[in-house]
């Protein structure tokens, strides 16, 4: 049986390295070359601390390719770049108009699942809850990407404590970041900060398309799109053109913004994107100095809503203020440990539990 390129990487992306994220996903494999049962490719490290801190490593990716049938002897090399040979600073411009696609909604190429999570109304959690899904979903083992798709006002970069614009070396590829284990891309990091985005839908279509496809994802179990509120182009674009394992629609219990998540669901009904069920964000508020709870914004309102359009419930997550501090901080609250990571882990386990990530 011969071996492919496809083979190995698929091998290659077994080998975890620590702070989160494996060879693949690093983008640290490089000229992959098979003759016969003999495979060679370079483990490409930025810099020589980072080749001495990946050495160990490098024996587990020989291992991980010999074990595939028909291979028969296996050569890896380790280089770095010196301190000077930094990625080139990115030199593709994001926001163009789209290329026209054939045929219905398509693949992000390696990527196997794809969930949207969106909201009617802003300011709701959205992002916070994506950020922390996909780090708890990463802390469970899964390849797990998260796309800022929220053009207008990205919030990833912030969040998950990313500020390094991403190189494009070639001008065609962007290399993507990896943070607390998630594959990360956000047009956040392809701007100025404090530059506005003013695009019409052509452009913003263009953007999101560059984002799904020219930036190098790796090989992911989950690819986590975070959307900008609302019932816009984005949504519309992500929908209509990519094949999506389906939606989560995030509601704080209160009934205006109940109502702007009936809107989100109504719309990916008409998109027929499926709907993977609601999470009530900001649920409930325990005084961290007397315990008592307390219910801001109301209580129950979205598993109410989920029983009454027969949708799953994905859970709860409470109000508190270790949420919005890490947040702001940049390490997502999923990352610890206490009772908010424990239920974003509950989700995470969940959603892999019914195959959804
Ligand atoms: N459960 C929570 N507890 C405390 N603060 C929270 C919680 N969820 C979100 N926040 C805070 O509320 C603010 C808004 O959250 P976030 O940016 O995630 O909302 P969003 O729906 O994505 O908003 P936008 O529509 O602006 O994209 C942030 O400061 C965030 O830290």
């Amino acid at each position: 049986m011969t071996v492919t390129r496809d083979d190995i990487l698929r091998q290659l992306s077994g080998v975890a390295l620590p702070g989160g994220g494996d060879l693949v996903s690093r983008d640290l494999i490089r000229a992959v070359t098979i003759e016969g049962g003999t495979v060679r490719f370079v483990i490409e490290a930025a810099t020589p601390d980072e080749a001495r801190a990946l050495a160990p490593y490098q024996a587990a990716a020989e291992a991980a390719v010999k074990a595939l049938a028909g291979v028969t002897a296996v050569q890896v090399v380790m280089t770095a770049h010196g301190p000077s040979a930094k990625p080139a600073p990115p030199s593709l411009k994001i926001g163009q108009h789209p290329t026209p696609q054939q045929g219905g909604p398509q693949k992000v190429s390696g990527v196997d699942r794809i969930i949207a999570v969106g909201s009617g109304k802003g300011g709701v959690g959205k992002s916070t809850v994506s950020s922390n899904l996909a780090v708890a979903l990463a802390r469970q083992g899964r390849r797990v990407g998260l796309l800022d798709a929220d053009i207008y006002g990205p919030s990833q970069p912030r969040m998950m404590g990313v500020n390094r614009r991403p190189a494009s070396p070639d001008g065609k590829i962007i290399e993507p970041i990896v943070a607390h284990g998630v594959t990360m891309m956000s047009i956040g990091l392809m701007l100025k900060e404090d530059e506005a985005v003013i695009w019409r839908g052509p452009m913003i279509m263009g953007a999101l398309q560059q984002l799904l496809t020219q930036v190098a994802w790796g090989h992911l179990d989950v690819l986590i799109v975070d959307l900008p509120p609302g019932t816009g182009d984005i949504q519309l674009t992500l929908c209509q053109r990519t094949q999506l394992t389906g939606a989560i629609v995030v509601s704080t219990p209160q009934d205006v913004a109940l109502l702007d998540a009936r809107k989100a669901l109504d719309m990916f009904q008409k998109l027929k994107t499926p709907v993977l069920g609601l999470i009530e964000n900001m649920s409930s508020y325990v005084c961290p100095n007397c315990g008592h709870e307390a219910h801001i914004f109301g209580h129950g309102g979205v598993a109410e809503e989920a029983r009454k359009l027969d949708l799953p419930f994905l859970g709860e997550l409470p109000l508190a203020l270790e949420v919005r501090v890490a947040g702001d901080a940049g390490t997502p609250v999923a990352a610890g440990d206490g009772p908010v990571a424990e239920a974003y882990a509950r989700l995470a386990h969940r959603l892999i539990a019914g195959g959804m990530a």
